[in-house]
């Protein structure tokens, strides 16, 4: 399986290096041997269609899912902030804006550490940042889809990572909203933090995200965005997925049918079954 990052010099530092990394639940795969080096300070979306592996592969470099094969290294000392879709989150605890965003100092200061000054002053200035200064006290369930976005954001600027995980952060926000967390993105960029952003909309990626990975299950492209997202490469995308049989069990053989990436097992086995 070769390295798509071909862009990816070799003297750059790598934040993150796959290893024929396979993903999945239950032994079925949802990410297939996945190689690659994600340099330190990228700014890279994650895309695909519905169930291509994009959440799963953001849990994997979390390490909330363990690989079924291969590797997912983290440079050492690297601080890490997920931030997962937001139908994962539970908006019913009963917390205000200022304990979500506090959270993100966990990491300094431990769950039941005393905040200092310092801490609270981090917390003021992430509210600033996001736009809501004054809703410290508001219960996080008054919230509307967009609002608790922008608290999650400054929960992530508070945990001051290295490392940048976002799971569709823009989908059932506004225009206006999207656009602001776009711009801390950007910020985060420019301070080189490495970001890896779930995107959905394709727009939005060539505008801002010079990288791209395109998944479908496995591994499609990965590079500059303009190339990653080329008519053929999305084509290709949604064929893989289109044939997908997701009852197909965990492979054992290995099969590239599709020149220099992915193999095509689960494809042949649809084939099989539909003559
Ligand atoms: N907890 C789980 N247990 C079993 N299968 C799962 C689990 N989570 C995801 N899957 C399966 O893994 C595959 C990849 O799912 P994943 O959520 O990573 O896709 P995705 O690209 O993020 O999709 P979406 O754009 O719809 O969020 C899907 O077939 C999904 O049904």
């Amino acid at each position: 399986m070769p390295d798509l990052t071909k862009d990816v010099s070799s003297v750059v530092q790598a934040c993150l290096n796959f290893t024929d990394l396979t993903l999945g639940y239950d032994r079925h795969p949802a990410v297939h041997h996945l190689n690659g080096k994600v340099a330190k300070g990228s700014l890279l979306a994650v895309v695909g269609g519905n169930g291509s592996g994009k959440s799963t592969l953001m849990k994997g470099i979390a390490g909330l899912l363990k690989p079924m094969g291969g590797t997912c290294s983290i440079a050492a000392g690297t601080r890490l902030a997920y931030l997962p879709q937001q139908s994962e989150l539970d908006r019913t605890f009963p917390a205000r804006v200022i304990d979500l965003v506090s959270l993100g100092l966990w990491p300094r200061r431990g769950l039941l550490g005393r905040h200092r000054a310092e801490d609270r002053e981090a917390v003021s200035r992430a509210l600033v940042a996001v736009g809501l200064e004054g809703f410290e006290k508001r219960a996080i369930d008054t919230l509307s889809g967009g609002q608790m976005q922008r608290a999650l954001f400054a929960r992530v600027l508070v945990q001051d990572a290295d490392l940048i995980l976002l799971d569709e952060p823009f989908n059932a926000v506004d225009e206006q909203t999207i656009l602001d967390l776009i711009g801390l993105v950007t910020i985060w960029h420019g301070e080189e933090r490495t970001v890896l952003v779930v995107v959905h909309d394709l727009d939005l990626v060539r505008a801002y995200f010079p990288e791209t990975l395109l998944l479908a299950r496995h591994p499609v492209a990965w590079g500059p965005s303009r190339q990653t997202l080329s008519q053929e490469n999305l084509l290709g995308a949604r064929h893989y997925r289109e044939a997908w049989n997701e009852n197909a069990p965990w492979c054992a053989a290995e099969a590239s049918v599709h020149g220099s990436h992915g193999h095509s097992h689960h494809q042949d086995r649809v084939k099989a079954g539909a003559r």
